[in-house]
Parts: structure tokens; sequence; C-alpha cells
């Protein structure tokens, strides 16, 4: 596959550069909806400003010469700490869609999160990964038969964890998709597990004469729950033997709890400044939690992420393992090379960005690699 370049011809390296060719290339309604943020997009700025506040404080003279970016997560080692973020109704930004993104993630062992409104089915999307960790991410639908039979096939399918987005009880406020008069779904994206699903057919479309309009209507009554409670929890481990990781976790109680209802981790985020706006930044979160967790179960964190340093930083504040979303999604304008390219520079970055501190292996990044902007050691 040869690297995707501009038309001058020059190497695609800079996020700037690629979101630029998504803007360039996708229809606005798209573009604005996986660019945007809710409301002022006060969280989504600050989301990246955030990272701004730390300072890296590299240590000399320590060899570097082979620089190891591997981690162990959930009992799987892994080559490096990315994951690719759960991202929905991905053939609004290229026609191969999540299935481009998954192949792109399993041929460089990034584990690669399946969304609920993925435009494929989990089934197809787990089959063009190999040998990498899958995980589905549940959104709970409003039908508790739905939400056990999708559990249920994603553990047939072979995924290795269940990611329970709890920051989503309603979808947040988001002006310019309201302003575009854009919901994904109703180009029919985002669908397809619930039309594979035989419990949400059998009780929502039994005829099978819906059309699509009227099947996008029946999803949007069940997709997201407003009910959901911690005691829920409880009922979902008795659903399933997979670890079940908690997406979208900001308040420091939360992440307490998380360990005390038998979480097996959480992913610290604020779903990329799309949900609540005003929300503290995901990485200013992330000390607090972690140090309330006290390596109790493993962090995950998102929101925000762009280069190297950023994941060092992250890491660095207690992160076990970070994840992306925009980034590899405007990779995506361009298919499946597109996500490599945006994937091997980041990672590339990352590596050279480790050997700088003056640690060779990411597994012994710790807190004396980092101090808020200005304060002393
Ligand atoms: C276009 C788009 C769609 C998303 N869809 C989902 C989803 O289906 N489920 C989910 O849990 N999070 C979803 N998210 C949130 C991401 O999983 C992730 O939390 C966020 O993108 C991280 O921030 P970043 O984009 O700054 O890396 C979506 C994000 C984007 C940009
Ligand atoms: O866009 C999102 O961030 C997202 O998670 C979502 C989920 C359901 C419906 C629409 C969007």
């Amino acid at each position: 596959m040869t690297a995707p370049v501009s038309a001058d011809d020059r190497p695609i390296i800079r996020i700037e550069d690629w979101e630029a060719l998504a803007e360039q290339t996708l229809p606005k309604g798209a573009f604005d909806y996986v660019h945007s943020g809710a409301g002022a997009e006060e969280t989504l700025r600050k989301n990246e400003r955030a990272f701004q506040q730390w300072d890296l404080l590299p240590k000399i003279l320590t060899n570097v010469e082979n620089v190891n970016l591997g981690i162990n997560l959930l009992n799987r080692q892994l080559p490096t700490p990315l994951l690719l973020a759960p991202v929905g109704f991905q053939t609004v930004v290229h026609p191969e869609g999540e299935l481009a993104s998954a192949r792109s993630a399993a041929g460089l062992g990034i584990p690669y999160i399946t969304s609920t409104v993925s435009s494929f089915s989990l089934e197809d999307i787990s089959a063009v990964m190999e040998n990498v960790p899958r995980y589905f991410q549940l959104y709970w639908p409003n039908d508790e038969e739905v939400a056990a039979s999708f559990v249920t096939r994603a553990e047939a399918a072979g995924y290795d964890a269940i990611v329970l987005t709890v920051d989503t009880a309603l979808l947040g406020w988001r002006e310019k998709d309201l302003q575009n008069r854009y919901f994904p779904m109703q180009t029919g994206a985002g669908t397809a597990n619930f039309v594979t699903d035989p419990v949400f057919q059998q009780k929502y479309n039994p005829s099978g004469l819906l059309t699509q309009e009227e099947l996008t209507a029946e999803i949007k009554k069940i997709l997201l729950n407003q009910s959901l409670t911690w005691e829920k929890i409880a009922w979902l481990r008795q659903q399933t033997s997979l670890p079940i990781l908690l997406k979208g976790i900001i308040h420091t109680e939360d992440g307490k709890k998380a360990v005390a209802y038998g979480a097996d981790g959480i992913i610290v985020s604020n779903h990329g400044g799309r949900q609540l706006d005003g929300v503290r930044s995901s990485l200013n979160a992330l000390p607090f939690i972690s140090k309330e967790i006290q390596g109790e179960i493993p962090i995950l964190f998102d929101s925000g992420i762009r280069r190297g340093p950023d994941i060092l930083k992250a890491i660095a504040l207690g992160a076990d393992a970070v994840i992306i979303g925009r980034p590899y999604v405007y990779g995506l304008t361009l298919g499946q090379a597109g996500v490599t390219a945006v994937l091997t520079n980041l990672l590339h970055d990352l590596e050279t960005s480790l050997a700088l501190t003056g640690t060779a292996s990411l597994s012994d990044i710790d807190g004396s690699l980092i101090a808020r902007t200005g304060n002393s050691q």
C-alpha cells in the first residue's frame, strides 16, 4: 500500500493537514458531524489545550538505543499503548468505513473498538481482525433483550471485552448538526447491528417490511437509555464473562464506584467534547482519578490526543493505554491507506518522543516525567 500524498506530491504528515483534507473532501454535514463538539465547543478546545498545561521533563544520558512501546492490557501483550476509539457511522466518511479502519488497526496489532452504531455488523467487523484484541462498545439499548442479544453476539463473534459507554444517557446538544439538520443515521449508516439482530427484528420489524426511514425511527427510540444506573452494571456482569470497561468517566467519585461495582477497567473520557459542554478536559481529570484508583484496574484515556508527546503525558498522568478518535477518522477519508498513514505517523512520533524523554521502555514512564507548566519538579 503506497502512502498517501498531497496534491503537490508531499507526504501528508501533520494531523492538521489530514483534518483539512477531510474538510475539503467530505460533504459539510459529514465533516461537521465528525469534527464538532457540543454547545460552544468549550470542552472540545479544552481537551487539546490541556496538553499545553503540562511540561515533559526529559532525563538525559540513559541509553535509549532500544525503544519499547509495548504494554500489557487485560492480560494481553500489545505492541503499542494505542487503541482505536469506537466511532459510529463511518460510511459517511468512506464507503469501506469500519472495515477499512479495523483492517488497518489489525495490520498494526492495534485493538479496534467496534461501535454499536457501526455501518457494518459486529460480526463482519470482527471477521477482518485477526490476532488482535477486539472490543465491542455497547450503547445499552432501552430494551434489555436487545442489549443481551448484542452482548451474546459479541461473545460469539470473538470479542475480548465490552466497552459500556456511560456518558451518553442522551445525545449532547450539537449545534452544528442541528443547524445542518444532520443525523448520520438518516443515510442508513449505523443501523447494521440492529437490522442483523434477530431479537430486534422479531420485536420491531416482524414483517420485515419497514422502510429505512421507519427502521431508523424504531432504532432511535431504543438506541440510548436515560434510565441506566450503577445497579445495572451487576446485571451486565451476569450477561457476560467478558471484561467490562466503563467509557466516559470524568468524576473522581465515579472512578471509585467503577471499582466498587466490579468494572474491569475505565476509560477517562468526555466523548471528545461531544456530550456535555463545559466538562473538565479529559487530561485534567486523569491524575485525580488515577490517584484514587491506585492501579486497582486499568485506566484508559481518550479525548484530545493528536501527537506522540500527548500520549506520553497521558501515560505519565496515570493512563495505562490511550485511545484516539478523530485523527484516524480524518485518515479514513482516503480509506484504509489513510488510516494506516495516520497511525504509523503517530507511532513514529511516539517512538521518537519516548526516546527523547530518556525512557527506553514505555512501561517505565511515571509521574517524574511530568509537571504542571511552571511548577517545580
Ligand atoms: C464521529 C464520531 C463518532 C463517535 N461515535 C461514538 C460511538 O459510537 N460510541 C462511543 O462510545 N463513542 C463515540 N465517539 C467518541 C469516541 O469514541 C472518543 O471518545 C472520542 O472521539 C475521543 O476524542 P478525540 O476525537 O479527541 O480523540 C465518537 C466520536 C466521533 C468523533
Ligand atoms: O456521535 C457520537 O459521538 C455518538 O456517539 C452518537 C451515538 C449515537 C447516535 C449518534 C451519535
